[in-house]
């Protein structure tokens, strides 16, 4: 059996990136930010008590290596993760000028963005008039709500009452390159939002504007609004081929879990598995039973990001490493010989960092079933160059295997 298996934590930084300066959280460098070792600084000194207590936990990806290549990208020890790797270990650098999802992965699939996203401006009116028309065209409504750089709880927070009153579009963006459309699932439709998503992204794509993503939420202006699972990115297409694309033109079958379909357009996927990572991961262990000779599984895992990162809630976040870890220690002993699983990240989301946007942080690329030793400080695509040479593929990207 030959099999690959690429688990992405999502926003599972560990700093030292040597580009952090020049990406920024509300006007301040990224410089410093880290968010493995500063949610274990907190855990260490108790300020990470809800839901969980003590130290951070994390047995399993230590082992791998996780505390050692924390070490090896920042220069500093991080608190409670000290134990000697038994797993390959390194870190990884991203040279993309973005640090947002389709950079990250699509770098750590072999391509390196070969372009300058479009960001939108922090001060004045986010979208320019032409945008605005355009979204309005297609939405069939005067005017826009939002129009600004926000968190997406805070926005439907401060305008969800008005949207359900005038039917008007929530639209907002960060410091990637997304515009983001949030809506009621009753009140706007759900269908209607995803509809007008897709309309627009066309016109978004071509402006070089990496997603534009459906934000879709449910409740009322009395009790508060909560977003749904349903949303939905509409990410530009990939512009050349990429890791799944290799393995696939060697035979392989490709198994996509959580938003790696969307990241990706689907290229170069066969399957598609979603939902919660609590359900992602059970998707990921019944992989393990089925996945194929020759196959890739391609997981992301989210929610660090989403329900944590971005809102920076640090006891979160450890909870969901600390869960995400006790998982992967049932998962591991399962590989069999032969199959490889590559554990890493596609940038940083510090929960103790200013603002609410991504940190520019290096990742960690813990590898099992590859034996034991330090692969170093790497570039992102050599994960996707890896993971070829394991399964035997051409390799069309820029990156060095490691295995
Ligand atoms: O604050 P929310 O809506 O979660 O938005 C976040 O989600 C976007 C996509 O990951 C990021 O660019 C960031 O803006
Ligand atoms: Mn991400
Ligand atoms: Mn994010």
């Amino acid at each position: 059996m030959t099999r690959a298996f690429l688990v992405v934590m999502d926003s599972v930084g560990i700093g030292g990136a040597p580009d952090a300066s020049a990406f920024f959280n509300k006007d301040l460098p990224d410089l410093g930010a880290n968010t493995v070792a500063h949610i274990a600084q907190a855990c260490a000194e108790g300020r990470a008590e809800e839901g969980r207590s003590g130290p951070l936990r994390l047995p399993n990806l230590d082992a791998l290596g996780l505390g050692a290549a924390a070490r090896l990208a920042s220069g500093q020890p991080v608190p409670g993760l000290t134990r000697p790797p038994s797993g390959l270990w390194g870190c990884a650098a991203e040279v993309s000028a973005g640090k947002d999802t389709p950079s990250g992965h699509w770098e750590l699939a072999g391509l390196p963005v070969p372009w300058d996203w479009c960001f939108f401006p922090e001060e004045g009116p986010a979208f320019d008039a032409d945008l605005v028309a355009h979204v309005c065209a297609a939405a069939g409504t005067a005017a826009i709500l939002g129009n600004c750089h926000a968190s997406g709880t805070a926005i439907i927070a401060e305008h969800g009452a008005a949207h359900m009153q005038s039917g008007l579009p929530i639209c907002y963006t960060s410091a990637d390159s997304v515009f983001q459309i949030a809506a009621h699932e009753e009140s706007f439709g759900l269908d209607r939002l995803l509809k007008l998503c897709e309309d627009v992204a066309p016109y978004l794509h071509d402006m070089k504007v990496g997603r534009v993503i459906a934000r879709p939420f449910v409740g009322t202006a009395e009790e508060g609004f909560t977003r749904t699972t349903n949303r939905r990115d509409y990410a530009i297409k990939p512009p050349a081929p990429i890791l799944t694309d290799w393995v696939q033109a060697a035979g392989g079958k490709v198994h996509a879990i959580g938003k790696i379909g969307d990241i990706f357009t689907m290229q170069g996927i066969d399957t598609l598995k979603k939902g919660s990572d609590a359900e992602l991961m059970k998707h990921l262990s019944d992989a393990i039973d089925t996945a194929e000779d020759g196959s890739l599984t391609f997981a992301n895992f989210v929610e660090f990001d989403s329900l944590y990162g971005h809102r920076r809630d640090i006891s979160g976040y450890a909870r969901a490493l600390e869960w995400f870890d006790a998982e992967i220690g049932k998962i591991l002993p399962r590989l069999r010989t032969g199959d490889v699983m590559v554990l890493t990240a596609d940038h940083g989301n510090d929960p103790s960092w200013p603002g609410t946007d991504h940190t520019r942080e290096q990742v960690p690329v813990l590898v099992a079933g590859a034996g034991q030793g330090a692969i170093g400080a790497r570039a992102f695509v050599d994960v996707a160059a890896s993971l070829a040479a394991h399964l035997g593929a051409d390799a069309q990207g820029p990156g060095q295997s490691f295995l």
